[in-house]
């Protein structure tokens, strides 16, 4: 019997580790005319591009009919100016596409020898992530490089891939080509896949191996709390987090990394509280950065909400709409964190009167 979601499991890691190989190679050759600065100031790269375009591919070919939400559109690069970056994109995804099939990769996802698609067939790839986003339905989330501004440091970064079935995330996949294999060896192994699967657990793979471990949160005891946050300042408010970590008495230092690899530290108990705060109004959560994390959590026997304990919502399209803020912990800390952050707002609405 196969449980449900295996053949989706299979093309999601298959498709995610593609992209892992194709972004490693990328950065030791990136070069300076190989990023480009979007619309609201951030940067993407001929990574971001190719790992879409590859995601996109074998996605499309295993599952015709799914939407995609992807973070990347190919815009700029149609247009004559994206010229030498259309042309690098296209050789990085298809030598993605067409390396030799691995163990449980099917000719019939596109993969493999003589596989090389056109340029035209790779930006229309690119493009099959427009998708709007909803309620109702089956369709993918991909944020291709999760992390950019780590990635562009030689830092954390994540290629991050979710299912979602009218609303709901059901399959979360994040690849991580920086993070440790083991926190304890940060200077050990690195490269590692985690996986989850609603209803059915939640488990890590070396980048480079088998044999999945099993993932949950432990416990936490008392006086060893710390917080993962983001790298940039720009991203989430860390002195809100700061002021949360007083209320809490927390006095180990916040871990700081790029991307959704925070998710995964937490599921493995590398940190134990995600908080994300946004820095300015209006700002809204993109649905890919956070799918693939909030079945991982959950998964592993966390909880995650936004800073109103009102839970996450994938169904209203390619922002989490409403939501205010990210709460994420196991669940004999969450409850107390939610009531810090909630203590803390108060303060700051009393500060802004006064
Ligand atoms: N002003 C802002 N507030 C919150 N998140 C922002 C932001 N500007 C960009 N981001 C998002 O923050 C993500 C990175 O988060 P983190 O700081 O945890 O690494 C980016 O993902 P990309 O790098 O995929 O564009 C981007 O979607
Ligand atoms: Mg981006
Ligand atoms: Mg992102
Ligand atoms: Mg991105």
């Amino acid at each position: 019997m196969s449980f449900p979601y295996s053949t989706e499991k299979q093309v999601a890691l298959t498709a995610v580790r593609r992209a892992c190989a194709l972004t490693s190679s990328v950065f030791n050759k990136l070069v300076r005319n190989e990023t480009l600065t979007k619309d609201d100031k951030s940067p993407v790269t001929v990574g971001d591009y190719s790992a879409q375009a590859v995601v996109n591919t074998v996605l499309s070919r295993a599952f015709p009919a799914d939407p995609i939400v992807g973070e990347e559109d190919a815009n700029e690069l149609r247009q004559k100016s994206g010229e030498a970056l259309k042309h690098r994109i296209v050789e990085l995804a298809n030598e993605a596409l067409t390396a030799d099939l691995g163990i449980g990769e099917m000719a019939e996802w596109g993969l493999g020898p003589g596989q090389e698609r056109t340029p035209e067939e790779l930006m229309d790839a690119i493009d099959h992530g427009s998708d709007p986003g909803g309620p109702l339905g089956r369709r993918w989330t991909l944020d291709p490089i999760d992390g950019t501004k780590g990635f562009l440091r030689g830092e954390q970064y994540a290629v991050c891939l979710a299912l979602m079935v009218d609303g709901e995330v059901v399959l979360g996949v994040i690849g991580c080509p920086n993070l440790p294999v083991n926190n304890a060896e940060p200077d050990g192994q690195k490269g590692c896949i985690f996986v989850a699967v609603k209803g059915q657990g939640a488990e890590q793979t070396a980048l480079s191996g088998a044999n999945p471990t099993p993932l949950t949160i432990p416990a936490v005891t008392p006086g060893t709390l710390n917080f993962l946050e983001s790298v940039e300042a720009a991203h989430s408010d860390l002195e809100f987090n700061n002021r949360v970590s007083e209320l809490l008495n927390i006095t180990r230092a916040p871990k700081r990394m790029d991307s959704q690899a925070k998710y995964c530290c937490l599921a493995r108990g590398d940190g134990s509280v995600y908080l994300r705060m946004p820095t300015r109004a209006g700002y809204k959560e993109k649905i890919w950065d956070h799918a693939p994390g909030f079945v991982l959590v959950r998964e592993c026997g966390g909880i995650i909400t936004d800073s109103r304990g009102q839970p996450l919502d994938f169904g209203l399209g390619r922002t989490l709409g409403e939501n205010y803020g990210v709460i994420a912990a196991g669940k004999d800390v969450h409850a107390d964190v939610l009531a810090a952050v909630q203590k803390a707002q108060a303060e700051e609405k009393e500060k802004s009167k006064a």
